[in-house]
């Protein structure tokens, strides 16, 4: 198996719900209309609207959206918790619409463990059981399991809570079992519908970087669910931007904030804090004489925010350096012009 290839292939995806929903995507008169319209004229909605998109060995991909624009539709559709209308899906480069029985509950069991945001524990068994119980329906022995689940509660921080019921636990760490039990069957990919939209703000922070230092360690395909912009753009390596079942934009976080698809998606990260997103990699000019030789060193993928801070405190351009080379500098109106959103062109004017 190369390892370029996709973990998830997916391609001009559609679910339909309602009457004659199999008509839908083939009939050229319905495409240009609205969610509404669409739902006006045949009593059907299209959740996920011929999508098509790669998911990549271990990065963090993250579907974003307002509530109703597909999201979770659209998830459950790879491993075929809902079945798709048409379109192909492929998972390491088998078809996943033409699985059996057997080999979709392989997929789920072993290969794409969800976490969902109401973490499905079971309130009658302690953490331990609970993050073993994956682990019992593939039929492992007890004693190894609960070994298993050991490490697993360690990992998510939970020592010491292992003989608590789920019912004596915070949300917050209720969710780091619900994290724990999905990591413990080792699944190829994390599947995250809203994990933490129930969480209080605080919580959700660490759960947040739980999540995204799990990712970092263990370079896990991560495909996660939120319609919570930062929340995105802080765990996102790449976000699928729906909106009405389609998928308007699919890019890095700084494409999307640096170069947005249409005018919804400017709309939507207007208020993103553009020097926290943006690297210097976009923001770096040519080196003028001699700049190239002096000056604080930023790598590209320094946020503007960081190299801020060094120019600032040495009063000089950075040098935004990678393997020994000099690949331009960035100084304060460079900077300045990201805070400002303003372009080059502008900037020149
Ligand atoms: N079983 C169903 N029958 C009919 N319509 C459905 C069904 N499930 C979802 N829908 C519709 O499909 C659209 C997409 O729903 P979906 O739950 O995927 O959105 P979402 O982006 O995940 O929303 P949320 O953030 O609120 O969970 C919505 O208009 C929803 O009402």
């Amino acid at each position: 198996m190369a390892s370029t290839e996709p973990v998830f292939a997916v391609r001009d995806l559609w679910k339909v719900f309602g009457p004659g929903a199999d008509r839908i995507p083939a009939a050229a008169e319905h495409a240009h209309l609205s969610a509404a319209e669409l739902h006006a004229r045949t009593g059907c909605t299209a959740a996920v609207r011929d999508v098509s998109f790669d998911v990549h060995r271990g990065e963090a991909f993250v579907v974003m959206g307002l509530s109703g624009s597909g999201k979770s539709t659209l998830v459950r559709c790879l491993t075929r918790l809902i079945e798709p209308t048409s379109g192909t899906i492929a998972m390491d480069g088998r078809p996943v619409l033409d699985m059996d029985r057997a080999q979709l509950r392989d997929l789920r069991r072993h290969r794409a463990a969800m976490v969902f945001q109401h973490f499905g524990l079971l309130p009658h068994r302690s953490v331990l059981d609970n993050v073993a119980y994956g682990l019992e329906i593939q039929g492992m022995g007890k004693a190894e399991r609960r070994e298993k689940a050991a490490l697993m509660v360690a990992k998510v921080g939970l020592e010491g809570l292992e003989h608590r019921r789920p019912g004596q636990l915070s949300g917050g760490q209720q969710q780091r079992v619900g994290l724990a039990r999905a990591l413990a069957v080792d699944p190829e990919v994390l599947l995250f519908d809203e994990p933490f939209s129930a969480l209080d703000p605080l919580i959700r922070r660490d759960m947040q970087d739980e999540v995204i230092r799990l990712h970092r360690d263990e370079g896990r395909t991560m495909v996660f669910i939120t319609h919570d912009l930062s929340e995105a753009l802080k765990v996102g390596d790449r976000i699928a931007l729906m909106r009405d079942g389609r998928v308007v934009q699919v890019g890095t976080p700084e494409e999307i904030v640096g170069a947005p698809a249409d005018d919804y998606v400017r709309d939507f990260v207007r208020d993103v804090p553009r020097e926290h997103v943006m690297t210097v990699r976009s923001a770096m000019r040519p080196a003028r004489d001699g700049e190239s030789e002096s000056g604080p060193v930023v790598t590209p993928d320094t946020t503007v925010v960081a190299a801020i801070e060094s120019v600032v405190r040495s009063g000089v351009p950075a040098r935004v350096m990678e393997d020994g080379r000099c690949l331009g500098v960035v100084d304060h109106s460079r900077l300045l012009a990201v805070v400002a959103n303003v372009s080059d062109e502008q900037e020149a004017a």
